[in-house]
């Protein structure tokens, strides 16, 4: 990544939210459910060198925390507890704005082994906007007392990012999940997420829409999420693209959002 590039990714993570960064460092946004064990995953990876405050005006905590791995500094970013990003609440739209505007170079999604199926609810929504996802599913040593067998190879292939096991209160598997996250933050794993595909009709006019959107937001957001926001007729959305990008850029996609 050009120096350029970092400069200027870092001033928009600045002024928009919040966010304490040192040059060079990466940035990882750490999502769940409500009380999955996000917190508890946070302070094992980052020990003591946290700072609490809030989301810049909004009354939702914001914690940041920073921890080096293999030599390579990270800034972990603990997000509110949502079940979706589609910003229904103040909580998901903070989520979901850091998560897309915020560019992360990797986000991190905690999920309870205990209720797997209702959980993968909000990692493939985040897998719609990002391809750098690493799941963890937490809690693995309550399923394990409730037999729950969890085949971790098995859903890595079906979901199509890394999946690393932890007990975050037991301190187990963060090593892996520390390793992960460098692979995946630093470029030398990719990720191919797999996409939700929509009813024919839907997918017909996101083909429509992307090459248009492509040109417009010039690699800052992936086309095909915005694409569906739009056609969701979803204007929290379109209220935070005014907020985070350019006004060239709002006056064009709200065109096409009209269209
Ligand atoms: N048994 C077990 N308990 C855990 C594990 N991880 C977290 N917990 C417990 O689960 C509870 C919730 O953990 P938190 O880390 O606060 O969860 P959270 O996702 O940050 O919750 P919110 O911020 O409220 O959404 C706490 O009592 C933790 O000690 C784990 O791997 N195993
Ligand atoms: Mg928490």
């Amino acid at each position: 990544m050009s120096m350029q590039t970092e400069n200027h990714r870092g001033r928009i993570l600045r002024e928009h939210f919040g966010i304490v960064a040192e040059p060079g460092q990466y940035i990882i946004a750490l999502a769940g459910n409500p009380n999955v064990g996000k917190s508890t995953v946070f302070n094992a990876l980052t020990g003591l060198r946290q700072h609490t405050g809030n989301w810049p005006g909004k009354t939702v905590d914001n914690a940041q925390g920073s921890f080096t791995y293999s030599n390579k500094p990270f800034l972990l970013v603990d997000l509110p507890g949502t079940y979706s990003i589609l910003a229904h609440s103040v909580e998901e739209q903070v989520a979901r704005d850091f998560i897309c505007f915020g560019q992360p170079d990797a986000t991190l999604i905690v999920l309870d082994a205990t209720c797997l199926e209702r959980n993968l609810n909000l990692a493939l929504q985040v897998m719609e906007i990002t391809p750098n996802v690493i799941v963890c599913v937490n809690l693995m040593d309550e399923a394990k007392k409730k037999h729950i067998i969890i085949d971790i190879p098995a859903l890595e292939k079906e979901l199509g990012v890394p999946v690393v096991a932890t007990a975050a209160r037991k301190n187990e598997g963060l090593g892996t999940l520390r390793e992960t996250l460098y692979q995946v933050s630093t470029g030398v794993r990719q990720c191919s997420p797999r996409q939700l595909v929509y009813s024919p009709a839907v997918e017909m006019a996101v083909e429509q829409l992307v090459p248009t959107i492509q040109r417009l937001i010039d690699h800052k957001l992936n086309p095909r999420w915005v694409a569906l926001r739009l056609l969701d007729g979803d204007t929290a959305f379109i209220e935070s693209i005014k907020r985070h990008l350019d006004l060239q850029f709002k006056n064009a996609l709200q065109e096409v959002a009209t269209v």
